[in-house]
């Protein structure tokens, strides 16, 4: 049976003055997750936000935190991750030289364990922690930045992951240049929760929910 899709909203590309009403904003919009970047200026060329703003943000949804940690090394954050919110927390392949240990520790936290690959990491690189995971974010651009455009090549990488979790209850995420008109390949190779920011921060807060929708019924048909 197919999995249940997942929009996830990403804040990166939010108003940060008003960071808190865009949040409540999605939420009204008909997102199911909240997608939150969280960016070292190390392991990606930006610097975003880290817990303390993640902690402010927390009461203002009941909705799934879907922690993307572009940092490395990234173990010693963990756990205030964790205790600032996250219900999702997904490290990068290359963000520790534990992967292993980093997502036993997602999960001794209480917390879904997930990994990112960035577009030239190979599918391979996690095929001996399957046991450990829920959820895999196939990058389909390079981390970093909003509003970059969809990788094509991506799209083999998805049907890739999803024939090797065949069987098992792990979410397949895509993040990066996600819209009305690249949701339907992406499901269709084997998606399930799409990562949207710059398709869904678009004109005021009164247009989210129709970009929300957008993605959502244009990833459906293909799927029908
Ligand atoms: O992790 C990242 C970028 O590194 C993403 O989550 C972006 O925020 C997606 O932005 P769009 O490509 O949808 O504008
Ligand atoms: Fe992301």
């Amino acid at each position: 049976m197919a999995r249940p899709l997942h929009i996830a909203p990403s804040i990166l590309s939010a108003d940060f003055a008003r960071l808190g009403e865009e949040v409540r904003a999605i939420d009204e919009a008909g997102a199911d997750w909240i997608h939150i970047d969280v960016m070292d200026g190390h392991f990606v060329p930006n610097l975003t936000f880290g817990p303390p703003v993640m902690a402010a943000i927390r009461p203002v949804t009941r909705k799934i935190f879907d922690v993307h940690l572009m940092i490395a090394p990234v173990d010693r954050y963990l756990e205030a991750f964790a205790k600032a919110g996250a219900d999702i927390i997904t490290v990068h392949a290359e963000a520790g030289p534990h992967l292993d240990r980093s997502l036993q520790t997602i999960r001794a936290l209480g917390k879904k364990a997930g990994v990112a690959l960035n577009p030239s990491t190979p599918v391979a690189h996690i095929k001996h922690v399957l046991d450990r995971l829920d959820l895999i974010l196939v990058m389909t651009v390079n981390p970093g930045f909003g509003g970059q455009s969809f990788i094509p090549a991506m799209i083999e990488k998805i049907r890739e992951t999803r024939d090797l979790v065949q069987g098992r209850d792990i979410d397949i995420e895509v993040d990066g240049g996600i819209t009305a008109e690249t949701a339907p390949l992406v499901v269709k190779a084997g998606a399930n929760a799409l990562v949207a920011g710059s398709a869904v921060f678009k004109g005021d807060a009164k247009a989210y929910g129709r970009n929300i929708s957008a993605i959502r019924t244009s990833a459906v048909s293909i799927a029908a």
